[in-house]
């Protein structure tokens, strides 16, 4: 559907993204998370036509969008483009920000404002309001119906949640990736959150100094990350010295597999923190709870164990049995990540 190779650009002196590859195929979702700089924002511009880069191709559908030789611009594209913000213009009624760019008749986009808004799940009745009149998750809606408007076959949308509060975010993303994936149409979602990263799209791509780290499925990138940076910035992890050999890694907790036979020596591995499972009142405890810092649903437990180099900090579900001084079993399920040199 849409392909990247070998995407290059420089501001001045500073190289913003460096020789990028990446596939999206038709109907699908992808996410590309990063750190703020990391170059998001900069390459869903390239894609949409508003930014050139400096090397590379890309191609939609096997049409070149872009490559030495040809540059199409952003309204031949096809493409459909949400900001961070401001995208409603603010002198127009929320119906005419969605008709903005319909070819047809009075009548023709009048009904087509209404099949669309009907499609975001807006009541029709908001399309005779100013955009200021509307909250922020319906004036995502209206953007996000005006970009549908122009039945686009790849849609980009650039931190469109973000300012939205916790529930309306996590409803409004479903709820957009639902109608989506109803349309059938490939979207590209930047973000710096990666929950929302993981939980909206099929394909991660995760980005730094723009740089791709790792490209994968949410949950390959989640429980096999790189290496530590990009397993830090996914989520918590535990790190650990261990020594790999024949698939298993030792380290202070006990013996883990690794999963793969041909890794060996000293390496760092890294578990998610709900790879432990932590066992009170058992015959053989291995570490103490020396600190238990309860946030509600979760608790942030502070093992020590004097086989340990060090104190271990492990969120995991609150339970009336965490208490201070407890003595515990740590063991862990599934398979370790080894991380790269
Ligand atoms: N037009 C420009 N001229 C010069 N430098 C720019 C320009 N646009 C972006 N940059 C620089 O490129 C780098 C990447 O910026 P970009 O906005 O793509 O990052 P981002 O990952 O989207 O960040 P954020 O999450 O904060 O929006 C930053 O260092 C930024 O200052």
């Amino acid at each position: 559907m849409i392909e990247l190779s070998n995407i290059s650009k420089k501001f001045g002196q500073t190289t913003v993204l460096d020789d990028l590859n990446l596939k999206v195929e038709a109907g699908s979702r992808t996410a590309i998370v990063g750190p703020s700089g990391s170059g998001k924002t900069t390459l869903l511009r390239i894609l949409a036509g508003f930014e050139t880069p400096d090397a590379g191709q890309i191609t939609l559908s096997n049409q070149v969008l872009f490559d030495q030789h040809t540059f199409v611009p952003a309204h031949e594209r096809g493409i459909g483009f949400v900001p961070q913000e401001g995208a409603l213009f603010p002198h127009m009624k929320v119906g005419d920000n969605i008709a903005y760019g319909l070819k047809g008749s009075k009548e023709e986009n009048r009904l087509r404002v209404a099949e669309l808004m009907e499609l975001v799940s807006l009541d029709n009745r908001l399309a005779s309001h100013w955009s200021h009149e509307i909250s922020g998750g319906q004036q995502q809606r209206v953007a996000l119906a005006r970009a549908l408007a122009q039945k686009p076959a790849l849609m980009l949308l650039d931190e469109p949640f973000s300012a939205l509060d916790t529930g309306l975010r996590a409803a409004t993303r479903k709820a957009t990736a639902d109608l989506l994936e109803q349309a059938g149409v490939a979207t590209i979602l930047v973000t710096h959150d990666q929950q929302e990263a993981l939980s909206f799209a099929s394909q991660i791509a995760v980005i730094r100094n723009g740089r791709f780290t790792q490209v994968g499925t949410p949950v390959e990138v989640y429980s096999r990350p790189v290496d530590e940076e990009t397993a830090l910035f996914l989520g918590d992890a535990l790190i650990f010295a261990a020594q790999v050999q024949d698939g298993m890694a030792r380290c202070c907790l006990g013996d883990v597999s690794v999963g793969n036979p041909h890794l060996t020596g000293n390496r760092r591995i890294m578990l998610r923190p709900e790879q432990l499972r932590i066992m009170a009142d058992h015959p053989q405890p291995t570490a103490i709870v020396s600190e238990v810092d309860f946030t509600g649903h979760l608790s942030t437990l502070t093992l020590t164990s004097p086989d340990w180099p060090m104190a271990l900090q492990v969120k995991t579900l609150s339970q009336q049995h965490w208490q201070k001084g407890a003595a515990v079993k740590v063991t862990i399920n599934g398979q370790a990540c080894v991380l790269a040199a």
